[in-house]
């Protein structure tokens, strides 16, 4: 599903923020991607959605080398992710649930089942009262609510969260993990950074751990019981 070797990432002339990652998550994997702030794990997401290519080393996406990749090829990969940024990036004049419908417009879904998908979703992630709201009239934790809506409503093949559970309480946190957790059961591959060590601890998922620049793997055991 991704596959990295030797990569490296730069941005301008700066020094190189990730370099030698080498890593392979297997389709319908679940890993948490953890390190300090600034570690890179913002940059690392960027690559695997596409958002910048690396500067040394090969990414394989759904088994396709995203250096060979023209324009559309890489816009009918994006379709297939789902991505939580940090920013959220909703669109502005659009109301919570046309966000989340965005998505499902795209690939041509029913409008009956558009109706029924959104406002399912929106009601789990507690914003039952809010579909017809827009973005800016939105606390930081509602519209990360949606952003996660909107990246999950496809069933993507690969979610990409970033900080998803950072602006939200320890309720909904766990409330928008278990999301993660349904997407994962039905065979999405996951990836979720996060800072928040306690919702980690909490689950069996092998971590990725950016530290220098490099990418190291923790097996689950071994974040379980604490040497990670
Ligand atoms: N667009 C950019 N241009 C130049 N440097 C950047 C850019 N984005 C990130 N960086 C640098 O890359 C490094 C890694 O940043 P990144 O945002 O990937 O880390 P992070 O682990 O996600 O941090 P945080 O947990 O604080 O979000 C930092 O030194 C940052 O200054």
């Amino acid at each position: 599903m991704v596959r990295l070797d030797d990569v490296a990432l730069r941005y301008g002339q700066g020094p190189e923020v990730l370099s030698g990652v080498t890593s392979h998550l297997e389709p319908g994997s679940f890993h948490f991607l953890v390190g300090q702030s600034g570690a890179g794990k913002s940059s690392f997401l960027r690559l695997l959605n596409l958002g910048q290519r690396p500067t040394r080393g090969r990414l394989m996406l759904f088994g396709r080398d995203v250096a060979r990749l023209g324009r559309e090829d890489r816009a009918l990969m994006r379709r297939r992710m789902g991505v939580v940024f940090q920013d959220f990036r909703l669109i502005g004049h659009l109301t919570a649930f046309e966000n989340v419908a965005l998505p499902l417009h795209l690939v041509g879904e029913r409008p009956g089942a558009i109706d029924s998908k959104v406002s399912e979703l929106l009601s789990w992630v507690g914003l039952a009262d809010c579909l017809d709201a827009l973005p800016a009239t939105l606390s930081g934790g509602q519209q990360q609510r949606v952003a996660i809506a909107r990246a999950v409503v496809g069933r993507p093949s690969l979610l990409l969260a970033d900080e998803p559970t950072g602006n939200v309480d320890d309720r909904i946190a766990m409330r928008l993990m278990f999301l993660f957790e349904e997407m994962h059961r039905n065979g999405t591959t996951v990836v979720v950074a996060t800072h928040n060590e306690t919702l980690v601890g909490r689950f069996q998922h092998p971590r990725l751990r950016l530290e220098g620049g490099t990418l190291r793997l923790v097996p689950a055991e071994a974040a379980a019981d604490g040497t990670a």
